[in-house]
């Protein structure tokens, strides 16, 4: 029998991450057939850049694909398995404004972390919200698998505003830690290996790491973390080249220093060394800059040769290794693998000491019903602390948005422990309000 064939949206189809997955689509065919890939994004001109040379590539390396792009909801999210969601609403220009503006009052400029992700968790709960709405409306089977930042804060949204959803929220940041440390203890992949791990999105911590055979891991691991942190050790990403994620892993050290029992997610770093992340960033220069300067121009120019060209013989585009979580989670919802992952889900005890309600990135395991949590039982009190500050910080400011209340997002600014006073917090969100006007609901 003819194994069955998924169409996939993929929404935010002008990413610089969206020719890397569809070469990646491409590649695991044989276990992931694909009849059809729709791209969608509601900003036509930056999308059919990526879609004109994804075309051209799709056409000479898999010409029995359906392919199409659209900035239409009907066409995008009709007939479809999958949605693959990686929006960015605001584009690099709202990143940059997020990371500049924490930076002029000496706090941290950080994409998902401190103000800069409650500013970006603003205006990307709308967007996702929508584009989920949109596949219900046309494709009520759909599964949606939610990339999109800041995870956390959408997984509260979708968790409030969209509790039946069929939506997972993941992210690829333990992913590739755990490449680096299966690495560290000479596995060849980090499917060789079992972990507990416990946290929320962007703020997690292993707590439990066995091979196959049951045998813990975890002393080498930390014997590297000691003396390294994430540093030297390899994952199947080329991605990680610039300068600024060397220095997270290398500060990987420190952050595992203050716990040493558990090996902590590199996000930490913005918690517990907010100073140090300070004295080291230019404020005239962050991460979006290097972005826009690097990813941006290299993804955008190699799509306009290839367009230029007519061909995609010789392009510089690489399937995303490191991406091939996205086709293990479709496969496991589409065959039923019961495949573990590591997803943003409602806690209800699985956490055992945690809130209930608080979306905590935990083990699951992954079938054609969806996920069946993997319990982590109780967490120490520094990391519950820290949890409960985070998570009423998420919890704010998604309760801001659904309210529209000044209070509620200067009381998640101010609770943010990035963030050291009221008044600073003020002079934040006074100016990220002016930043996001076209963006935000008005905040009463
Ligand atoms: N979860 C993870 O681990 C992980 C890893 C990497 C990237 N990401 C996320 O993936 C997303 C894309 O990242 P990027 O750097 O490629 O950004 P990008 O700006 O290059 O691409 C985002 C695209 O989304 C589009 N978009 C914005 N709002 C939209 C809306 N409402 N509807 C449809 N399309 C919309 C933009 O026009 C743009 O083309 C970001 O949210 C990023 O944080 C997540
Ligand atoms: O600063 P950026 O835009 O380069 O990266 C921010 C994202 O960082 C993490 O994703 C990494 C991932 O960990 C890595 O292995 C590879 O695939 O690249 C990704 C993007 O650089 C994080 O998990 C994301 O949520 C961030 O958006
Ligand atoms: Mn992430």
């Amino acid at each position: 029998m003819e194994k069955q064939k998924y169409a996939v949206t993929v929404a935010g189809g002008g990413s610089t991450f969206t020719p890397g997955i569809a070469l990646m689509l491409l590649e695991h065919m044989d276990r992931f057939p694909i009849r059809k890939i729709m791209f969608y994004d509601n900003d036509a001109e930056r999308q059919e850049t990526v879609a004109k040379a994804c075309e051209i590539y799709l056409k000479e390396h898999a010409p029995e694909i359906e392919f199409g792009y659209t900035t239409d909801p009907e066409t995008a999210f009709t007939d479809i398995d999958f949605v693959l969601a990686h929006i960015r609403v605001g584009k690099y220009a709202m990143r940059e404004l997020d990371e500049k503006i924490p930076l002029k009052y000496g706090v941290l400029g950080q994409e998902t972390c401190g103000p800069g992700g409650i500013a970006y968790g603003m205006r990307s709960i709308g967007g996702v919200i929508e584009i989920l709405d949109y596949m219900e409306q046309y494709s009520p089977d759909a599964w949606m698998l939610n990339y999109s930042n800041p995870a956390a804060i959408v997984a509260e949204a979708t968790r409030r505003l969209r509790p039946n959803s069929k939506i997972l929220n993941i992210c690829d940041m333990p992913i590739d830690l755990e490449e680096k440390m299966a690495n560290m203890v000479g596995l060849s992949s980090r499917k060789e290996m079992q972990v507990g791990y416990y946290g929320l999105n962007h703020f997690g911590w292993w707590h439990k790491i066995y091979d196959k055979n049951g045998n813990d891991l975890m002393p080498q691991i930390k014997e590297h973390m000691k003396a390294n942190g994430f540093a030297d050790a390899l994952s199947d990403t080329n991605q990680h080249v610039d300068e600024s994620w060397v220095h997270t892993f290398q500060k990987a050290r420190d952050v595992y220093a203050v716990d040493p029992d558990t090996i902590p997610n590199t996000y930490l770093k913005y918690y517990l060394f907010q100073d140090y992340v300070v004295e080291t960033s230019n404020a005239e220069y962050t991460r979006a800059n290097e972005v826009m300067d690097g990813r941006e121009k290299f993804v955008f120019g190699e799509c306009e040769r290839i367009i230029a060209n007519g061909t995609s013989e010789g392009c510089a585009f690489e399937a995303d290794a490191h991406a091939t979580y996205i086709v293990d989670l479709a496969c496991a919802i589409a065959e039923n693998t019961q495949e573990r992952f590591l997803l943003i889900v409602p806690n209800e005890g699985a956490v055992e000491n945690f809130d209930r309600t608080a979306m905590v990135e935990i083990p699951c395991i992954v079938g054609c019903n969806g996920y069946e949590k993997i319990c982590q039982g109780a967490i120490p009190q520094f990391q519950k602390g820290l949890m409960e500050q985070q998570v009423s910080v998420e919890k704010l400011t998604v309760e801001a948005w659904i309210e529209g209340s000044y209070q509620k997002l200067w009381q998640a600014l101010t609770l943010s422990k990035t963030v050291p006073s009221a008044r600073i917090a003020k002079l934040i969100l006074d100016d990220l309000i002016e930043a996001n006007k076209d963006f935000w609901t008005e905040l009463k």
